[in-house]
């Protein structure tokens, strides 16, 4: 059974590593790091790099084609086994294919800087969580650790990528989007927004790659109370959110000064809210993964 050391680092994403296994296969590796306020917090939420792997896996089997070759290989070693995938190698298309459902984030900013989202005007009076029908399509430039992403127009994927495939990029990310949002919301989950990485395989297909339909890849809140107007609460950082920006952390946001470690009540909480989001979606017992 090899150690992780056997592989070469090729990655490093805020909570995520991917190293090479060989030729032709990646170990894409989830950690329990957990972001937020674009700070990598100095506290690390148990399991969460597991949830968050089994999620993916969840969507893998209904989404295809994809990267995913495998959760449980001999090749994965056994310190990351459960929150490592064993991935496909694919020429990686450098967008990030945004789909929003509602208006939030920095989508919410562009629309009430200029009216529009990546070049796309919206209907006037829209508000904070405003759902958006038909879902769009609001890709982003990849932005180094610690930077955001920068929003782009289809014609500047188009003018860098062709017509062609940013066309596909675009009409997969919406597809993909559409069923998702649909699904969860059998399962009393609202997911606002995603983020898709796809690559192309050797015969040029246009595969899903990255992680899928996580909460650190979207936008989960929780149907029950959904109300727009208002910042809804994240169903998986709210309790981390709401700490940090309490008294009680004694931090400030707008400050350059790094969060505080989380009190272990926040970090429990915040476990069980990964797990309940794992097991409302797939209706799988968390304990049951990969055990
Ligand atoms: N997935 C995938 C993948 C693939 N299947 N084939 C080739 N390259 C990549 C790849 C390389 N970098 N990234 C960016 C996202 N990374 C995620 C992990 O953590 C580091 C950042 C994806």
């Amino acid at each position: 059974m090899p150690t992780l050391a056997d592989y070469q680092h090729v990655a490093r994403g805020k909570v995520r590593d991917l190293y090479n296994v060989d030729d032709e296969l990646l170990l894409f590796v989830a950690s329990d790091r957990i972001s937020a306020f674009d700070h990598v917090l100095s506290t690390e939420i148990p399991d969460k790099g597991r949830v968050l792997t089994a999620m993916s896996v969840f969507w893998f089997e209904r989404l295809t084609p994809n990267h995913l070759v495998s959760c449980d290989d001999p090749r994965i070693p056994a310190e990351v086994r459960g929150r490592a995938l064993l991935v496909r190698k694919l020429a990686m298309v450098d967008v990030e294919c945004v789909a929003r459902g509602y208006l939030t984030g920095s989508g919410m900013a562009d629309y009430t800087a200029t009216g529009a989202v990546c070049g796309i005007e919206l209907p006037a009076g829209l508000v904070e969580a405003s759902e958006l029908d038909p879902p769009i399509f609001t890709p982003a430039s990849k932005a180094e650790i610690g930077s955001h992403d920068e929003n782009v127009s289809f014609d500047v994927v188009a003018a860098k990528h062709g017509v062609e495939l940013a066309s596909k990029l675009r009409d997969r990310t919406i597809e993909l989007y559409r069923e998702a949002r649909a699904y969860a919301l059998t399962r009393g989950l609202i997911l606002a927004d995603t983020k898709f990485e796809f690559g192309l395989d050797a015969s040029g297909e246009l595969v899903l790659a990255d992680e899928v339909f996580t909460p650190d890849s979207s936008r989960y809140w929780p149907a029950e109370g959904y109300e727009p107007g208002r910042v809804q609460p994240s169903f998986d950082k709210q309790y981390v959110r709401d700490w940090l920006t309490s008294p009680a952390s004694g931090w400030d946001r707008l400050s350059d000064v790094a969060p505080p470690p989380l009190p272990a009540d926040v970090v429990e909480a915040t476990r069980q809210r990964y797990v309940e989001a794992y097991e409302r979606l797939t209706g799988r017992s968390f304990a049951d993964w990969l055990a």
